[in-house]
């Protein structure tokens, strides 16, 4: 389905507390993000996770966010967790995709690392195997984990993109960036993280409110001049 047929998704990603996922749930995002990568301030213990996905449950996709795990390992967290979605944020191949897709039966994101258009040329060899495609900055290179680095990258390089996929875009978005990105790239979905932070791991419930307006008045100016 094209970006133009359904409304922007919006997912706030990296939530580890009550307090902020239910300031996120308020606002009515489609997607909230489970960071499961040991190595992140965002990281959640599974049975935090379980607390917070029971909490989110029929309120919005949760998205479970791991880097190079084996399926033995996934299928636990698939048990503990019950996600809606894996977001793969590692070196995942099209075959480990399609393998974690197989056994786990959930929807899968892949997240890419983006510095240029070069690096576009890695979207087809997932188009038709995730089901999302996540477009995020790449990390700095001596980056202890691979997202959540609040950088952007050049969003005009998306205008000759197949958008038969739907994909999201993420990567330094914030609440003022948010809807020239939108405007830029239109994405299916936006994903943010460190945007709406106060300090890396510390979620602002303002600056998650403030995103998610200023996402959805910038997608609803967008389905108005016809360009998404
Ligand atoms: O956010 C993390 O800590 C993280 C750790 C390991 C792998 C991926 C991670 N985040 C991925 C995300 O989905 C972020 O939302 C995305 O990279 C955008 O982050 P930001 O630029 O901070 O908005």
């Amino acid at each position: 389905m094209s970006a133009s047929a359904q409304p922007l998704a919006i997912k706030i990603c990296g939530l580890s507390t009550p307090e902020t996922l239910e300031a996120a749930l308020a606002t009515g995002v489609e997607m909230i993000g489970l960071v499961f990568h040991p190595k992140s301030p965002r990281f959640v213990p599974p049975e935090e996770a379980a607390a917070l996905a029971a909490m989110a449950r029929g309120r919005a996709e949760i998205v479970a966010l791991v880097v190079d795990r084996d399926i033995a390992e996934l299928t636990d967290l698939v048990e503990a967790v019950r996600p809606d979605w894996l977001q793969l944020h590692g070196r995942e191949t099209p075959e480990a995709v399609r393998a974690i897709r197989a056994a786990t039966g959930l929807r899968v994101i892949k997240a890419l690392g983006i510095a240029d258009r070069h690096d576009l040329a890695a979207f087809a060899a997932y188009q038709g195997i995730a089901d999302r495609i996540l477009l995020d900055a790449k990390p700095p290179k001596d980056a202890a984990y691979p997202g959540g680095h609040g950088r952007t990258f050049d969003w005009s390089i998306l205008a000759a993109l197949d958008r038969t996929s739907p994909f999201m875009l993420s990567g330094g978005l914030d609440p003022v960036n948010v809807a020239q990105a939108i405007a830029m790239a239109r994405p299916w979905g936006v994903d943010v993280s460190s945007g709406v932070e106060r300090a890396p791991g510390v979620k602002d419930v303002d600056r998650i409110t403030e995103f998610v307006v200023a996402a959805r008045a910038a997608a609803a100016a967008a389905a108005e001049a016809g360009r998404t």
